[in-house]
């Protein structure tokens, strides 16, 4: 199944479970913690996909289990046709060529001793790609598609703003030329003024390189900006997925309408701010019995159906504009 028109990732009912932590050290916990609990969703070639939702709903672990970083304990990924978890540890590093992943802080994972040319070589070297100088071109073309100029690139990292670190740490995963990028909170250690730089920069590196994108964001303005389509997590599993103009202009489940009441957008609807009790809270919600929002949902905490059925992720109306709730739309901006 390869193709221009088949999507080059496909994630089906993804599942990645920790042991939950005890709170008592001498009587270990038996229950699971479903960071990642049956997510699917495609991403089409040069398509940005989003996953989006608050702090602890599981985006990093469901990116990190898509690129076997985590064993997944559930579910199938495909890339461009290949079963990801049947792979043996050469093939599979092998494919890390082809799907890489730039992190929220690049400083973590540039190495403070090396110059910045000898960082954005280290992967050519670790692949064996190319000799010397084939890899030495390499590198000053991939140090000017980022904007580092050359002149620079005998510095050490600290010797570099934080933009132009994350510049360097989107030249060590694209110098492989992948044909997927996970973008982990990518522009988030950034102070606001250069954040602007860095998407641009990333949008214009997937139009010139062909890229597909799974951009993880919390921030629902960049997430409406940045991608093609998107999914909402909440608790790790999806509550709502469509393209980004249809479920921002259209919001069905409480969770996605609670989210966007929260930052000011042009030309929206303006309702109040619908200020959701309580926090993402993995144990206290009830694994797998009804909705995982419930306990924090204007909708549905005191109804019946929610505590009793876990939605199903049903179409709704345009594309592939899809929601999980028992009653979706009934909280909507306006009536906010
Ligand atoms: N290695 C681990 N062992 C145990 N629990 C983990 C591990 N990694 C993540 N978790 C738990 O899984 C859940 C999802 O975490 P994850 O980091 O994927 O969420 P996130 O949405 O990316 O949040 P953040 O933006 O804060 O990173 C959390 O409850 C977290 O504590």
């Amino acid at each position: 199944m390869t193709g221009r028109d088949t999507p080059l990732l496909v994630v089906d009912r993804l599942e990645k479970s920790f042991a939950a932590r005890s709170a008592n050290p001498f009587k270990p916990s038996h229950e699971k913690l479903r960071a990642v609990d049956g997510i699917s969703f495609s991403v089409g070639r040069g398509e940005t996909f989003g996953l989006v939702g608050e702090s602890g709903c599981g985006k990093s672990t469901a990116a990190r289990a898509i690129l076997r970083l985590v064993e997944p304990t559930g579910g199938r990924v495909t890339f461009d046709g290949i079963d990801v978890a049947a792979l043996a540890p050469e093939p599979m590093r092998q494919l890390r060529r082809r799907m890489q992943m730039v992190f929220q802080d690049s400083t973590g994972t540039l190495d403070p001793r090396m110059s910045v040319r000898d960082l954005v070589e280290e992967p050519l070297i670790v692949h064996g790609i190319g000799d010397g100088k084939e890899r030495g071109a390499k590198v000053d073309a991939m140090l000017e598609l980022v904007g580092i100029r050359p002149e620079f690139a005998d510095r050490r990292p600290h010797q570099f703003s934080g933009g132009q670190r994350q510049r360097i740490g989107i030249a060590r995963a694209l110098v492989l030329e992948p044909e997927l990028v996970v973008l982990d909170e990518p522009i988030s250690a950034l102070d606001v003024s250069v954040q602007a730089q860095i998407l641009n920069l990333l949008k214009d590196l997937q139009d010139k390189l062909g890229l597909s994108y799974v951009f993880i964001v919390h921030d629902l303005t960049i997430a409406e900006f940045f991608c093609d389509r998107l999914a909402v997590l909440y608790l790790g599993q999806v509550m709502e997925s469509g393209s980004a103009k249809t479920l921002f202009a259209d919001p069905q489940h409480p969770y996605t309408v609670s989210l966007l009441s929260a930052v000011p957008r042009v030309g929206a609807k303006v309702g109040s701010r619908i200020v959701l009790e309580g926090e993402v809270s993995p144990l206290g919600s009830g694994a797998s019995q009804g909705c995982v929002f419930r306990a924090r949902c204007p909708v549905g905490r005191n109804r019946p159906i929610c505590a009793e059925e876990r939605p199903a992720l049903r179409p709704h109306g345009a594309e592939d504009h899809t929601v999980a709730c028992h009653f979706p739309g009934e909280l909507s901006l306006a009536s906010a």
